[in-house]
């Protein structure tokens, strides 16, 4: 049989996507209607929009956990068959193991995919170092400040070599300096993984200082409304980039946009 699958097929794409929930009643909520995306490989895009839209199901949809009611959501040119490995997740809630060192927890991925003792520890070390956690090896996580715990996050993430990497706010329970310093720190680990990113944030700046494309989603029933390009330089250090004459610019027309769909009731 014939290998079909496209050579530069984008990392995900969505082709007229829906996606309806039936509730227990048989009320129907339709959180995504005709969304269609594509990310290429190794780049990084955001999800901004009101909230209940349907941003996170965009995530759920290409973790397989969700199927479209209607349309197609391919990986690398593939339709989206069931929990893929080369996807990575980080969410706003810590998912680390509360009753295992930090070394343990960045050790978890690789020994759960196979990798021998020696092997996982070894590479787990490097990741914690990577993180600057070194002298944190031995701690638990309830010993670790809210940044602290979301750099064992990336370790652990980031160890497995995602190709895919879906994040849903992840920073936004952390205080103001701590969630900029781990938007660098994020996108220092990107640069050199070269994977494709979903970012979903609430936080327009945010997506506007990682990103390299923006969507906007509308209320819900979720379809997109624009596509901003964030033609930033790289390198960005988020905390700077903010002052630029072009990041402001943009957050003007970005926000601009938003602010019809966010409505208050
Ligand atoms: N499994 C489910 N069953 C029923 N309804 C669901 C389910 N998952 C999501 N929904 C509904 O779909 C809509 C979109 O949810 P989703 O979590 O994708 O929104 P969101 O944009 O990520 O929200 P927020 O910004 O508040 O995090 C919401 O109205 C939500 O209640």
């Amino acid at each position: 049989m014939t290998n079909t699958v496209p050579q530069d097929a984008p990392a995900i794409e969505f082709e007229r996507v829906s996606c309806r929930f039936i509730a227990p009643d048989g009320s129907a909520t339709v959180a995504l209607r005709d969304f269609s995306m594509r990310v290429g490989k190794g780049e990084f895009v955001a999800i901004v929009g009101p909230t209940g839209c349907g941003k996170s199901t965009t995530l759920s949809l290409i973790t397989g956990l969700l199927k479209p009611s209607t349309g197609e959501v391919r990986l690398m040119g593939k339709r989206v068959a069931g929990i893929d490995p080369r996807i990575g997740f980080v969410f706003q809630a810590d998912a680390v193991f509360p009753w295992r060192s930090v070394l343990h927890n960045v050790a978890a991925g690789p020994l759960f995919r196979g990798a021998g003792r020696d092997q996982a520890y070894g590479l787990a070390e490097e990741w914690v170092r990577k993180v600057g956690l070194a002298k944190f090896a031995n701690h638990y996580p309830h010993q670790l400040s809210g940044g602290m715990r979301k750099r064992v996050a990336l370790a652990q993430t980031f160890i497995n070599n995602p190709q895919i990497l879906l994040m849903d706010e992840p920073f936004s329970a952390l205080d103001m300096q701590t969630r900029t310093l781990m938007q660098d720190e994020l996108l220092q680990l990107w640069s050199q993984n070269a994977g494709s990113v979903v970012f979903v944030t609430h936080d327009l700046e945010e997506a506007i200082a990682m990103a390299d494309r923006v969507f906007v989603l509308t209320a819900r029933p979720a379809t997109l409304k624009r596509v901003y390009e964030i033609d930033l330089p790289r390198p960005r250090v988020t905390s700077e980039i903010r002052y630029d004459k072009r990041f402001v610019e943009l957050s003007r027309e970005i926000w601009a946009d938003l602010r019809e769909e966010v409505h208050i009731d």
